[in-house]
């Protein structure tokens, strides 16, 4: 077991931070890049441990590709195994082996690939033994994870007759799924959505170079960081306002929770602004900004509504009893409306003498609940659980003035 205090004297800040780059974005590109016939150069890549483990596996001539806790890893590295025909067995951690593929495995079969579950039906341990497309027309449900849309995207390409994909029901997490299609045309790719339908026909990927952006989910803590300090200018690099990742959203989300965004050529400036009395957001489209608001509203002691959380229940933990459970123990119930819902009170919270915050080995609950350090000293346990996505954030955060120990 290991923890560390957070703290921070003054709660008043002015920082440029040289943010972590987006893992979503790195793990497409090297998805792409790895389907290439050569030429393609990537730059900025994250450190993030899971585009780590991307390259890595990528690169390995092993039998068996263990994905650590990397669902995007899973996701896109099962499909590319099937499209080249590798053998291989997908593992990962055991909470990845709870993590649902069935609607990407099935898909991957129907399509003519040799997969077999080695485990509990619908989960992770795969074994891939072969391709050979028996058909291009597929549909799969669109409100599970977005991941498995991505994944079957990347490698229609090069799929011998390429893909038509309809998709079934409600689409969430979409803006992944755009920038899938949209790092597909930065290498040449056409593509076409229509109505519920997406056709990729047969054609190569196109030789180019792509510089990964700053990561827009790393970038949420310091939102909740700017919201939270008695006086904040914090500098964001190499993030646009026109960006590729759905979560840029916490711009116009923070415009109602006290933070206000300027940018420029070098990134973001985030200042003091004023917050509404009450927040109500749909996070079907951003599920990865949920943990940062809940933790900030419940600090803040604003009312705020969430939705569109069905899909926290299946990340790294159940996200929806996880931040039940630690914002209780700092003083305040929040409460769950069946799978999607979270109302947060107005309340302040009491941060009893002795409690810690449990991380559930999810990065995303540790840098979500650091924040709160600007009200009250705060302990996180397991402080590691940050490197999935944002290795040096212990770090940023002295950089910052907080005294991390
Ligand atoms: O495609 C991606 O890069 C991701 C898609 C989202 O997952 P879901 O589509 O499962 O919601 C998100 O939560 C995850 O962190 C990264
Ligand atoms: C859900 C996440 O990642 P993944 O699904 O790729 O493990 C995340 O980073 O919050």
């Amino acid at each position: 077991m290991s923890r560390v205090k957070v703290t921070h004297p003054t709660a008043k800040i002015d920082v440029t931070i040289p943010l972590t780059s987006s893992k979503s974005e790195s793990n497409r590109a090297l998805i792409i890049q790895a389907l290439a016939e050569g030429g393609i150069e990537l730059k900025n890549l994250a450190e993030a441990r899971d585009t780590q483990t991307m390259i890595r596996l990528l690169a390995s001539e092993e039998q068996t590709l263990d994905v650590l806790d990397a669902g995007t890893t899973m996701r896109f590295l099962t499909a590319w195994s099937v499209a080249t025909g590798r053998d291989t067995i997908m593992t990962g951690t055991e909470r990845m082996q709870e993590r649902p593929i069935a609607i990407l495995a099935e898909a991957l079969k129907e399509l003519g690939g040799d997969v077999e579950y080695l485990g509990k039906e619908g989960y992770p341990p795969l074994r891939i033994k072969g391709f050979k497309q028996k058909t291009n027309q597929i549909s799969v449900k669109g409100d599970v994870s977005s991941q498995y849309i991505s994944a079957l995207l990347m490698i229609a390409p090069v799929l011998p007759e390429g893909l038509e994909l309809k998709l079934l029901g409600e689409v969430a997490s979409r803006p992944y799924i755009e920038m899938t299609l949209q790092l597909m045309t930065s290498f040449g790719v056409d593509w076409k959505w229509d109505g519920d339908t997406i056709t990729v026909a047969h054609q190569a990927y196109q030789a180019g170079t792509f510089t990964v952006e700053s990561d827009w989910s790393g970038a949420s803590y310091w939102y909740s960081i700017a919201a939270l300090a008695k006086d904040a200018k914090i500098k964001l690099l190499n993030l646009r306002e026109e960006s590729l990742q759905g979560d840029s959203a916490i711009v116009e989300i923070m415009e109602k929770l006290g933070v206000n965004s300027t940018f420029d050529a070098e990134g973001v400036l985030l200042t003091k602004g004023t917050i509404s009395e009450d927040f109500d957001y749909d996070f079907t489209h951003c599920p990865d900004l949920a943990q940062t608001i809940v933790a900030l509203c419940a600090a803040l002691g604003v009312k705020a509504r969430l939705t569109g959380l069905k899909s926290l229940r299946i990340k790294e933990t159940d996200r929806i009893q996880a931040l039940y459970n630690e914002v209780k123990k700092l003083g305040t119930t929040i409460e769950v409306i069946g799978d999607d819902e979270i109302i947060v009170p107005v309340g302040q919270l009491k941060f009893p003498e002795g409690v810690t915050v449990d991380t559930y080995e999810d990065h995303r609950m540790a840098m979500a609940f650091a924040p709160l350090a600007l009200v009250h000293p705060v302990v996180i346990e397991e402080p590691d659980v940050v490197k999935k996505s944002y290795p040096r954030y212990w770090e940023h955060l002295e950089l910052a003035g907080f005294e991390v120990e």
